[in-house]
């Protein structure tokens, strides 16, 4: 169904300029596949990694004054222009991304604001660009001799280019790359975790969506002729930010929806408002505002997630049985040290929360860390897995030290961990999710991706995620959305994807919390299972019936500090622990 609605819409396309429309529709056409260009970026960097920008409109102004300019002074042709449009906005994009996307909350998109004005203001004030009048006589393209001078024509080129940037950036999202650009969104601690460098992620999402504003840019030049800053200004930002989010800012296909839907609104709303008010003015972007805060409040997923509902659920298919086995880590010998903490401490202004702690974990071997709430389990967590800087002491991975280092250069050693509160990204399925904990066995990035060059890869790391899952029991729930688990099964799911990295040394934050009795016997049996198989296991839990039953060393900590170490049976009988641990718990 999904695909007969693609063909038919391809085939309506395809006719559309044969067919008796008036000139008018042709063109109202070719704005939209303009902004759904641009819009299709906005839903890259915005739906998915998370990143708000209203500076696009500035991006498309690079490539539509750079054909515009070398076109008219150098009679350069347009087939060499929008390679320079590309690669200055490139430059402009990577230069404005390292410097902007460090900030977070309400700083980045002021921030896009703030340079989206700049460069609208510095292309009205430069004498050899026209200063507000712009650049005129732009010529019309030259497609293989055909002058695409006409809407008609001109259209034919613009929509191959926009289904084709449809398609990549589809195809993107459901790649290695994709789910990393997927996972930002939700911040970095569990993506870092995973090996994905969150950063690079981030400027690889704002790059391509300037990427894509600028191809915008370059046929905008060459459709209307001429050029000036008045569409490249801050109003267009928001405009393309407000079709993203009418659209249905996390779905490709609601960028070509809220484009359309914005340009023939604001175009009917031009002829209607002045009307009914008597006066002439750009009151269709009041009527913006207001539909922007109702769309915000009662429908924020955007006109297509509402088609989405309705369509038949798109299931992956399972093309990935005969898929080669990913490469596997080899083990340290049974009984190595594997992590070894060596009075570390952590201090959060006058709280010390880890009082210089020390134990080891070795090959084969399930250590417990348990403690009263606050003891600081969970911080020493996050300093053996690098989310925390140590304010002393020393971490070491099989005898290297990775205390200092981050959180994804320890994973990539083989440290791989679940997070106290669930981390997932709750519309990707449970597969998807799981296959993101493999990132680091994969290499693939998004040239691959969008050429679809990467499928062999993908079923690999597919078959690995399946048989994870297959491991801790979920295997039938790996085409359910990772959202719509109860808590205990998206704490399993997280055990799985910690798995599909092929760790030496696992970390669980309270694995069991939320399970039911015989899930948690379920988890004992795997956990046990992989010990014998030489995984080292780094256990945090307050149930403890499962831990006393499951591991071989117990560490209790309170108010920071290491108060005794040992096997369950001397930690369970010892006075100390009584009085300040299991006698609080029970
Ligand atoms: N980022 C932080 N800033 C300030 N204080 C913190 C921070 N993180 C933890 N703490 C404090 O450090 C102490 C240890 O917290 P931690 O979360 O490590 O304990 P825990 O043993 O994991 O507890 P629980 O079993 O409740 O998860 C607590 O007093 C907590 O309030």
């Amino acid at each position: 169904m999904r695909r007969a609605f693609l063909i038919a819409f391809v085939v309506v396309l395809a006719l559309l300029p044969a067919l008796p429309v008036p000139e008018f529709w042709i063109t109202q056409a070719n704005y939209i596949g303009l902004y759904t260009l641009v819009v299709i970026g906005l839903v890259l960097l915005t739906g998915i990694a998370g990143l708000t920008s209203f500076g696009q409109a500035a991006f498309v102004g690079l490539g539509a004054y750079t054909a515009a300019y070398l076109a008219l002074t150098y009679g350069m042709s347009p087939w060499l222009t929008v390679w320079a449009g590309l690669a200055i906005t490139a430059v402009v994009a990577l230069v404005l991304g390292v410097v902007t996307l460090r900030m977070s909350g309400h700083y980045l998109p002021l921030a896009t604001i703030a340079w989206g004005l700049s460069l609208f203001y510095l292309l009205g004030n430069i004498e050899g660009l026209g200063k507000y009048d712009g650049l005129l006589g732009v010529p019309a393209l030259n497609f293989f001799g055909i002058e695409l001078k006409s809407g008609r024509s001109f259209f034919y080129l613009l929509w191959v280019i926009v289904l084709l940037a449809a398609i990549a950036v589809t195809h993107l999202l459901d790649s290695r790359v994709g789910r990393a650009m997927r996972a930002v969104k939700g911040g970095s601690t569990m993506p870092e975790a995973m090996g994905v460098n969150t950063f690079a992620v981030k400027v690889t999402a704002f790059l391509l969506a300037a990427l894509l504003a600028s191809i915008s840019g370059w046929l905008f030049a060459h459709f209307q002729r001429t050029v000036n800053p008045s569409p490249f200004g801050l109003n267009m930002g928001i405009e393309y930010l407000f079709m993203a989010v009418v659209g249905g800012v996390g779905h490709v296909w609601g960028a070509l929806v809220g484009a359309g839907a914005v340009q023939l609104l604001k175009d009917q709303l031009q002829v209607l408002l002045p009307k009914l008010l008597g006066r002439s003015g750009n009151y269709e972007v009041i009527v913006f505002g207001v539909l922007l805060v109702l769309v915000l409040q009662y429908a924020r997923d955007g006109i297509w997630a509402f088609v989405e509902a309705r369509l038949p659920r798109l299931r992956r298919k399972v093309d990935w049985q005969n898929a080669q086995p990913l490469p596997e880590r080899t083990r340290p010998p049974h009984g190595e040290v594997v992590l070894d903490v060596q009075a570390v401490r952590k201090v959060f202004g006058g709280l010390v929360a880890v009082n210089d702690v020390s134990f080891q974990v070795r090959a084969g071997e399930i250590l417990g860390l348990i403690g009263p709430n606050g003891a600081g389990k969970s911080t020493t967590f996050n300093l053996v897995t690098g989310v925390l800087p140590a304010s002393g002491g020393e971490v070491r991975l099989q005898g290297t030290r990775i205390d200092g280092q981050a959180s994804r250069e320890i994973a990539r050693r083989g440290v791989a961990r679940t997070f106290q509160h669930v981390k997932m990204i709750p519309n990707m399925t449970v597969l998807e999710n799981v296959a993101l904990g493999a990132h680091l066995r994969g290499g693939r990035g998004v040239a691959s991706a969008m050429l679809r060059l990467d499928r062999d890869e993908e079923r690999r790391l597919m078959r690995e995620a399946e048989r994870q899952l297959a491991r801790i029991g979920m295997a039938e729930l790996a085409h359910e959305y990772a959202g719509n688990l109860a808590l205990g099964q998206q704490r399993l799911m997280e055990i799985a994807r910690a798995l599909c990295a092929d760790p030496t040394l696992l970390l669980l934050d309270e694995p069991a919390a939320g399970l039911r009795h015989k899930e948690k016997q379920g988890l004992a049996d795997v956990l046990r299972q992989l010990r014998s198989e030489g995984l080292s296991i780094l256990l945090v839990e307050h149930d403890m019936d499962l831990v006393m039953g499951l591991v071989d060393r117990v560490v209790v900590m309170e108010f920071g500090t290491k108060l005794i170490e040992g096997t369950p049976e001397v930690v369970q009988a010892s006075p100390e622990v009584r009085a300040a641990y299991l006698g609080t718990e029970h």
